[in-house]
């Protein structure tokens, strides 16, 4: 691999005995989207900082580019930053807002000028420059704190829940729109996020942490297809976790469990239960029924579609074979419990 564009290297965080970040490295790979993804309170947003230089790590060291910026302030590093809340200047029009970094900064006015236009619509809100940030709808003002941070040109563009503002629709729209600015720009950017179908659809590399430690890296499909342990399958959605004889633990999704009729998948490396349904919910065209195999409890999804329409409804109490093919079972290394900070 070439220069990472950022790197930790042992980094910790200490807030009085808190150990928010307990050592970690990590390599930030140029020209990629690279996530940090984990529960409330696992060490992200602290990362996140010390990468931006708001907060000095208490041990270890920040590279980017190379270099040392361990002891480098903020606005020595060159970096686009992006937060929950857009932190735009209400007093300023839009295109000053975008301007800002780049008057500081002393661009020449017509660079600057021309500067503000290209970000504006590489977000698609160049029609909207004169407009003051209150006459901008939530998604809009998101896009221009985007315009505004991609402005500058930085080395890295960091960005802390971005999204998480916005209403469910708006959202997955946005989660295009940046993976279409970072493949047009080529930034390397940094994404916070708790959403783990955020951080699948949008990185590169994900980095799942857990209580200040990293807990797994690897591209979405890989992480996916491979949890590196029960933590990660849990957050990443996967409902059911059983000890299979000889096989340990592993875990299947509620989608891959079928119940047993005559077009049920079944083969040799599979798994075929009995079980007796617990309940039933209906979700429009999915439903969700627990149910129980000799005490382990399971979520399978039934898809409702032309084929599965004529299946006569299930009732809690009915007997049951849960089936599953042997691709879609997922063993787990054994779990690693983190030492208590
Ligand atoms: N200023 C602070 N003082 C004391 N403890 C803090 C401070 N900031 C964060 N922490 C603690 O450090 C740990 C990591 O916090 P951090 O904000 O980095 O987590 P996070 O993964 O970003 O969580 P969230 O998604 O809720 O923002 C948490 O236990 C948190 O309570």
């Amino acid at each position: 691999m070439s220069t990472p564009a950022a790197e930790f290297v042992n980094v910790s965080q200490n807030y009085g005995s808190s150990l928010a970040v307990d050592s970690i490295n990590l390599q930030i790979e140029e020209g990629k989207l690279t996530t940090l993804l984990g529960p409330s309170g696992c060490g992200k947003t602290t990362s996140l900082r010390m990468l931006a230089g708001y907060l000095q790590p208490t041990a270890g060291q920040i590279i980017i580019g190379g270099s040392d910026a361990t002891r480098l302030p903020p606005e020595k590093r060159n970096l686009g930053m992006v937060f929950q809340s857009y932190a735009l200047f209400p007093h300023l029009s839009i295109a000053d807002n975008v301007g800002y970094g780049l008057k500081l900064r002393k661009v020449p006015a017509a660079e600057r000028k021309a500067r503000i236009a290209e970000c504006l619509d590489m977000v698609g809100l160049g029609h909207l420059a004169s407009r003051k940030p209150k006459a901008l709808s939530g998604g809009q003002q998101q896009r221009v704190a985007l315009a505004r941070a991609i402005a500058i040109r930085p080395r890295l563009l960091l960005l802390d829940e971005p999204l998480s503002n916005l209403d469910a629709r708006l959202r997955v729209q946005m989660r295009a729109e940046i993976r279409r600015i970072q493949a047009e720009t080529g930034l390397t950017v940094v994404l916070v996020t708790h959403d783990q179908d955020e951080a699948l659809e949008m990185s590169d590399s994900m980095v799942v942490m857990r209580a200040g430690k990293i807990e797994q890296t690897g591209s979405p499909s890989e992480v996916f297809t491979a949890p590196a342990s029960r933590f990660v399958a849990d957050f990443l959605g996967y409902e059911n976790f059983l000890e299979l004889p000889g096989r340990g633990l592993v875990t299947i999704r509620p989608e891959h469990l079928h119940l047993a009729s005559a077009d049920s998948v079944h083969d040799a490396g599979g798994l075929d239960v009995p079980a007796v349904v617990t309940s039933v919910a209906y979700r429009g065209t999915d439903e969700i029924l627990t149910v129980d195999a000799a005490g382990t409890v399971l979520k399978v999804s039934v898809h409702r579609n032309s084929q599965t329409a004529a299946l006569p409804a299930l009732r809690p109490g009915d007997p049951v074979r849960v089936t599953a093919s042997g691709g879609d079972i997922v063993a787990l290394p054994a779990d690693v419990v983190p030492s208590a900070a």
